[in-house]
């Protein structure tokens, strides 16, 4: 056996997949041979989802039914929802109160439904899942605001329906597409931390509830989808300081502070969901406040032209626009993690489903640097 240590994994292949690629010299994602600009411009987070999930595009017809059973899955059960109350109301962040939530969950699961093994089950009630995670969500925004929730509303697509019972207010046709894009661009990417996670729970067999529970707890951390917070944070942080923001940047990376939004284990270069997710701040800034899309592009620009981060292939990730982009559509900072998760939840059950069918546990080893024959001395005497 090799005994070379891969520390985080960097470059280990572990599986074969049909669902995403990503060129990161290229800057270059496809999901299903799709480029990620083509999906973007062109179709909606349910036809991603049918992509990842049934191998291909739907036509018309096909998506019609599985729009329909998204949409008669989006309700939760009263008792999810005073759990989710509860949990407002002792201020958890929504980030846990989702990964609670989603557990909570199975509690409601069909009794038909519950053999893990079972690839179309897993698949309905990864279905179900992703259906009712975004009411969960806007519950929980709705509580905390003091407000009771706002049920679903089938007539309106995935990314809008979240929008309207977030707010309680229809969203515009530009902030339902800018939502509905931000969707499909963070729903998979390969074997990231967070699905890597899932396909580990997934391994043993375990309930997609499991899994998906484990991918949002990945996720949460700052150095993955926790980012998209950070960034934000960082821009606020920069407005208060009154200060240029290449000045702040400067000053940050020289106490060797990392910006989030820059840097990744696979691109050298920058993100392409990052461009449209910049485009999309840039029409949003045209039409109200520019401030944040333009600490942004300063930024950006700083680091890779002066400080020539990009030469050292550290460039902007998908996190570092989307927080401009969700801020300008009013949604809180502390939810844009969440809202990563709400669509990677599509790219989780892929991956589990597709490495479930030809299944083999992940169980890697660690090279021991602990002591070896080591006297044992009873408690009394140590
Ligand atoms: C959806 C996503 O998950 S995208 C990633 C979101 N995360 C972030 O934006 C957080 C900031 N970025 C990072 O911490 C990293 O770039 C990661 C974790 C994403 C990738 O890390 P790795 O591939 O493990 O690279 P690693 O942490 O080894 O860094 C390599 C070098 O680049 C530097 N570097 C990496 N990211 C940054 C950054 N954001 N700012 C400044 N320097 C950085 C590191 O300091 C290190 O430099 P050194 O070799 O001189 O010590
Ligand atoms: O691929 C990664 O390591 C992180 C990332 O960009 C994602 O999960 O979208």
């Amino acid at each position: 056996m090799a005994d070379d240590l891969k520390k985080g994994l960097e470059g280990v292949l572990v599986a074969e997949s049909q669902l995403s690629s990503i060129d990161g010299d290229a800057g270059r994602l496809i999901y299903r041979g799709y480029s990620i600009e083509d999906l973007a411009e062109g179709a909606s987070y349910e036809e991603v989802l049918y992509l990842l999930w049934h191998g291909q595009l739907p036509d018309a017809g096909e998506l019609e039914s599985f729009t329909d059973a998204m949409v008669a899955e989006r309700a939760v059960d009263d008792a999810i929802l005073e759990a989710v109350r509860s949990l407002a109301e002792a201020d958890e962040t929504p980030m846990a109160a989702l990964r609670t939530a989603t557990s909570m969950l199975s509690a409601m699961e069909s009794e038909s439904d519950v053999d893990a093994e079972d690839a179309e089950a897993s698949l309905r009630k990864g279905r179900r899942i992703t259906a009712k995670i975004p009411t969960v969500l806007a519950a929980f925004e709705r509580f905390r605001q003091g407000e009771e929730p706002v049920a679903p509303d089938p007539d309106l697509g995935h990314a809008a329906n979240f929008l309207y019972m977030f707010t309680g207010e229809e969203p515009d046709d530009v902030a339902a597409e800018t939502f509905d894009q931000a969707l499909i661009l963070h729903a998979d990417h390969g074997l990231n931390a967070s699905t890597f996670t899932a396909m580990v729970i997934g391994s043993t067999m375990a309930d997609v509830y499991s899994s998906l529970t484990g991918g949002i707890g990945a996720l949460s951390g700052p150095l993955h989808g926790g980012a998209n917070q950070d960034v934000m944070e960082v821009l606020f942080e920069i407005e208060e300081s009154h200060l240029d923001p290449r000045d702040w940047v400067e000053q940050a990376t020289d106490e060797g502070r990392r910006i989030p939004g820059f840097g990744h284990r696979v691109y050298n270069v920058k993100d392409p969901r990052a461009k449209i997710l910049q485009r999309r701040s840039e029409e949003l800034a045209e039409t109200g406040d520019d401030t944040w899309y333009e600490i942004t592009t300063t930024i950006e620009d700083y680091l890779t032209e002066e400080k020539g981060l990009v030469e050292k292939g550290i460039a902007p990730n998908v996190d570092f626009y989307s927080g401009s982009v969700y801020y300008q559509l009013g949604i809180p900072i502390d939810t844009y993690t969440p809202i990563f998760a709400m669509s990677r939840a599509g790219g989780w059950i892929a991956h589990v489903l597709e490495y479930q069918r030809d299944n083999r546990l992940i169980r890697p080893r660690a090279r021991y640097t602990g002591p070896e024959d080591q006297t044992f001395v009873p408690l009394e005497e140590r």
